[in-house]
C-alpha cells in the first residue's frame, strides 16, 4: 500500500523507546484521546504464533520473532491515522528505521535510567532480552540501545509523568502542531 499525500495529521504515530518505558500504556491511552485505532506490534507478533513473547524466542527463535516484527510494521506503517507501538528492539532494523521514518511521525518516549531502574520488577517476566542479565548488562543494553531511538520526529521525557498525564500532554502537543501546520484558507 502506498500513501504519498497523507498530510501530517493523517500519518500514523510510531511510538518508540526502550522496553518498559511505556509505549503500549501511553499509547493505547493516546489513542483514545485523539480518536485513533491502537496497534501494539508485540502483541500482534503474539496473536500471529499464539503465544507470549518469551515462548516465540524460545520455540522460534529471535531471527523469526524480528522477521515478522519486521512484516507488520511494513504493513502498518503505511496506513493512516493509528497509533502503533513498536517493540524496543525494532528500531535495530535499518528497514524499519527508513519506512517509519518516511511514512510516520516517529515519537521517542524517552525514561532516564535511574527510573525505569524503579520498574524492573514487573518487566522481567515478559522480556526475554531481560531475563538472565545482570543490573550492570541491562544498563549496558539500555545506553546502547539509545543511540537507535535517537532517530525520531519529536521526543518526550516520561520520568515525572503517570501515563495518563503523558498522553494528555502528548495529545495536546500533537493537535497544536497539526493546527500551526494546517493549511490556511486563502
Ligand atoms: N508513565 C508511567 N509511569 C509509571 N508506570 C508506567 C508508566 N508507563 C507505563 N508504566 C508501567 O510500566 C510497565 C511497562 O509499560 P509498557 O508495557 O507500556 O511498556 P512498553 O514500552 O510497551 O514495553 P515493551 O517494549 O516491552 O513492549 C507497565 O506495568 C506499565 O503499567
Ligand atoms: O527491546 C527488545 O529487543 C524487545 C522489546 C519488547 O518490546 C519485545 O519486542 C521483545 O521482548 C524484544
Ligand atoms: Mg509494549
Amino acid at each position: 500500500m502506498r500513501n504519498f499525500g497523507l498530510s501530517i495529521r493523517e500519518k500514523s504515530i510510531v511510538c518508540i523507546g526502550f522496553m518498559g518505558v511505556g509505549k503500549t500504556t501511553v499509547g493505547k491511552l493516546l489513542a483514545q484521546k485523539l480518536y485513533r485505532s491502537f496497534v501494539d506490534i508485540d502483541e500482534e507478533i503474539e496473536k500471529f504464533y499464539t503465544m507470549p513473547i518469551p515462548k516465540i524466542f524460545e520455540i522460534h527463535g529471535e531471527q523469526a520473532f524480528r522477521a515478522k516484527e519486521k512484516e507488520l510494521i511494513v504493513k502498518y506503517s503505511q496506513r493512516p491515522l493509528n497509533i502503533i507501538s513498536v517493540g524496543g528492539g525494532a528500531f535495530l532494523q535499518k528497514e524499519i528505521q527508513d519506512i517509519c521514518m518516511a511514512n510516520c511521525i516517529v515519537l521517542f518516549l524517552d525514561i532516564s535510567w535511574e527510573s525505569w531502574k524503579e520498574r524492573i520488577h514487573i518487566l522481567a517476566d515478559n522480556r526475554p532480552l531481560l531475563q538472565g542479565r545482570s543490573l550492570e548488562d541491562i544498563e549496558m543494553l539500555f545506553l546502547e540501545r539509545q543511540r537507535i531511538y535517537s532517530l525520531n520526529h519529536s521526543k518526550f521525557q516520561v520520568d515525572h509523568f503517570e501515563a495518563e498525564e503523558a498522553a494528555d500532554y502528548l495529545a495536546d502537543a500533537l493537535k497544536l502542531s497539526w493546527e500551526i501546520n494546517a493549511p490556511q484558507p486563502k
